[in-house]
């Protein structure tokens, strides 16, 4: 049976960036389980990559056909963002082990639609202060850099993932992403593991 490795952790702790370097792996054999988002793309992103880039209207067609797992949305200074995953046929667990990126509300029901055993969590943490230089750093890249945005989510993430709905969500093993490459390399012992 396969499984769904879950990469979680507040904004700019790495997980694209561990992603990607996890996918590069190719003896772990993952495929990529991919997420939808209204949200505009930014520089450097690539559809489909990243996600799925779309509208409120394909979400609603995705409710219609009875096929979404989870839904969220986030009050933006730019207007209402969602982001979901669908089961849209991309995920087949008899057949492959895939690798994810969410939330812990989207871990958990990830965990009621596929089952407890088929998703692992992989919680990714960076010191608060390291994390916003990174957040910033990353933002100023940006031809027009949403630094309120950036404020909101740093704000809004010390909420959604405080100790209590970590320990809550049963998360006991948290990755520091210090060094990408320790990081990513601890991950892969991990994932061989399971
Ligand atoms: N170990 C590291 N050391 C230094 N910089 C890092 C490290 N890991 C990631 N970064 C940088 O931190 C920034 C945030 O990384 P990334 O975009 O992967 O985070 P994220 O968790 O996917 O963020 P978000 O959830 O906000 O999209 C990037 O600019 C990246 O280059």
């Amino acid at each position: 049976m396969g499984k769904i490795f879950y990469i979680m952790g507040k904004s700019a702790s790495g997980k694209d960036h561990i992603y990607a370097r996890l996918m590069q792996h190719t003896e772990l054999n993952l495929k990529k389980m991919v997420l939808y988002t209204t949200r505009p793309i930014r520089d450097g992103e690539e559809e489909g990559k990243q996600y799925f880039f779309t509208d409120e209207e394909k979400l609603k067609e995705f409710r219609r056909k009875g096929c979404v797992i989870e839904a969220r949305s986030y009050s933006t200074m730019h207007g209402i963002w969602y982001y979901f995953t669908a089961d849209d046929g991309q995920v087949d667990l008899t057949q492959d082990d895939y690798l994810g990126i969410g939330t812990l509300e989207s871990y958990l029901k990830l965990k009621n639609y596929y089952g407890e055993d088929a998703v692992r969590p992989v919680y990714i943490e960076v010191e608060d202060g390291e994390r916003l230089t990174r957040a910033l750093n990353r933002e100023k890249e940006q031809e027009k850099p949403k630094y309120e945005e950036m404020c909101r989510r740093f704000l809004a993430d010390q909420v959604d993932f405080s100790e209590e709905n970590i320990l809550k969500a049963g998360i006991w093993k948290r990755f520091q992403n210090v060094e990408l490459e320790d990081c990513v390399e601890e991950i892969v012992g991990y994932i061989k593991t399971q």
